[in-house]
């Protein structure tokens, strides 16, 4: 398949941008020190990914940033070379592509493209990953969790959806392309329901979105994507662009810490909304729990994620209960009695609970006292009545 927006068919390319360090030393964070971090940028073809990392390599912002382009989506090519520009050096590495899939070569030869540009670190202090416009980030997310040896030196900073202004809204209602090209979708099995496209996912994932192409709309036609894309995905912050100008780099693409600690999601603009008939976002708000439940919320997870399965209270209505039901992006914070905080986070099936990491910047802020789980999926049902229901009375055990 290939598409005349890929113009810029150049091999992955992995470009090292040496900048001059700042003045301003930012807040040193243990894991930052340890750990490199990564933004995958995402984006159905043509939205403007590699505009966008053309555009942050050319800005200052006191980074040395390692940039894998990936530009092989469209073509079946078994092997691209991985170019690795240092300070005048090249060094040029194959990286084996089957299917020319991101998704699916992250998983194996991408891990080791990966670990060997980790072998040089120190050269570089963060990671962008582009991955093809075809690409389902809800398989390359959890890579970097499961990876032992990856996992260990490169910790995910969130993920960036580029979103194409004038074509979304159609590519929205489509079916996903994966299916009508038939490759692999028993991989990406999303249930019965209404027809998600890959669109869905990549804008279901975002912890930010960049609605793009803004010159080619008309105010109203923004307005309206804005509110379709709210409606998939509550949570993300939303920038609007020109040519993926976006107004700032930092905390905009890099060092999301979408991650880290979720004190500044903003629910206030949840709102339970029937604009998307496929995907919509809900927010379960409850009181901390005693700390020796927290294995009652890894089970209710394991039911919710895995089984696809809400525990039922023993008063629940069969009538408005979810049971038919998919998880694609799970964000949470636990509260304890104990006054301390775990973090939940998931992408699909693959979730983890850790203790809190104490930030520096909120320290002005009162810390929230409940409890916060935030779902996008599919099904979901007309209210959060039934989810907050169900994890009351399975965490609290009444
Ligand atoms: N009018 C307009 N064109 C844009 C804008 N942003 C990007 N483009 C153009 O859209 C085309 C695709 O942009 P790319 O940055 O290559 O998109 P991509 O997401 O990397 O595309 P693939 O790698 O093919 O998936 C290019 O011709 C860009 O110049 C924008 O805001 N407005
Ligand atoms: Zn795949």
């Amino acid at each position: 398949m290939s598409t005349n927006l890929d113009d810029d068919d150049t091999p992955p390319e992995l470009v090292d941008v040496s900048v001059m360090p700042s003045d301003q030393p930012g807040p040193i964070e243990e894991e930052s020190t340890l750990r490199v971090p990564i933004t995958l940028v995402t984006g159905y073809l043509g939205a403007g990914k590699t505009t966008l990392l053309n555009y942050i390599l050319t800005e200052e912002h006191g980074k040395k940033i390692a940039v894998i382009m990936n530009e092989f989506g469209d073509s079946s090519d078994i092997e691209k070379p991985l170019t690795v520009n240092q300070g005048g050096q090249e060094v040029t590495e194959w990286m084996e592509v089957a299917n020319g899939c991101i998704c699916c070569s992250v998983k194996d030869t991408g891990v080791m493209a990966l670990e060997s540009l980790m072998e040089r670190r120190g050269t570089f202090d963060y990671i962008l990953l582009e991955t093809t416009g075809l690409a389902d980030p809800g398989n390359i997310a959890p890579v970097f969790w499961m990876d032992e040896g990856l996992g260990s030196s490169i910790y995910l900073d969130g993920i960036v959806t580029l979103v194409d202004a004038k074509n979304i809204l159609h590519l929205l209602d489509e079916p996903a392309p994966e299916e009508q090209a038939g490759s692999h979708s028993e991989d990406h099995d999303h249930g019965s329901g209404p027809v998600l496209s890959m669109a869905h996912m990549q804008v279901s994932h975002a912890d930010v979105i960049i609605l793009n192409k803004v010159d080619l709309v008309t105010p109203e036609e923004l307005e309206a994507v804005r509110d379709r894309i709210s409606a998939i995905n509550g949570v993300a912050k939303i920038h609007v662009t020109d040519h993926s100008r976006t107004p700032q780099i930092e905390g905009v693409v890099l060092d999301l810490h979408a991650y880290d600690h979720l004190d500044d999601l903003d629910f206030s603009k949840k709102g339970h909304s029937h604009i998307d008939p496929a995907i919509s976002t809900i927010a379960v708000v409850t009181p901390p729990i005693p700390a020796e439940r927290v294995p009652q919320v890894d089970s209710w997870l394991q039911s919710v994620l895995w089984e696809s399965t809400l525990p039922a209270p023993a008063d629940s209505s069969p009538d408005t209960h979810p049971t038919n039901f998919e998880i694609h992006r799970l964000k949470g914070i636990l509260r304890l009695e104990d006054g301390s905080s775990r973090i939940i986070q998931a992408v699909r099936d693959v979730f983890e609970i850790r203790d809190s990491e104490p930030t520096q910047t909120d320290d002005d802020k009162p810390s929230p006292v409940q409890c916060k789980i935030v779902l996008i999926g599919r099904g979901l049902g007309p209210t959060v009545d039934p989810w907050r229901n169900s994890f009351e009375s399975f965490v609290r055990g009444r």
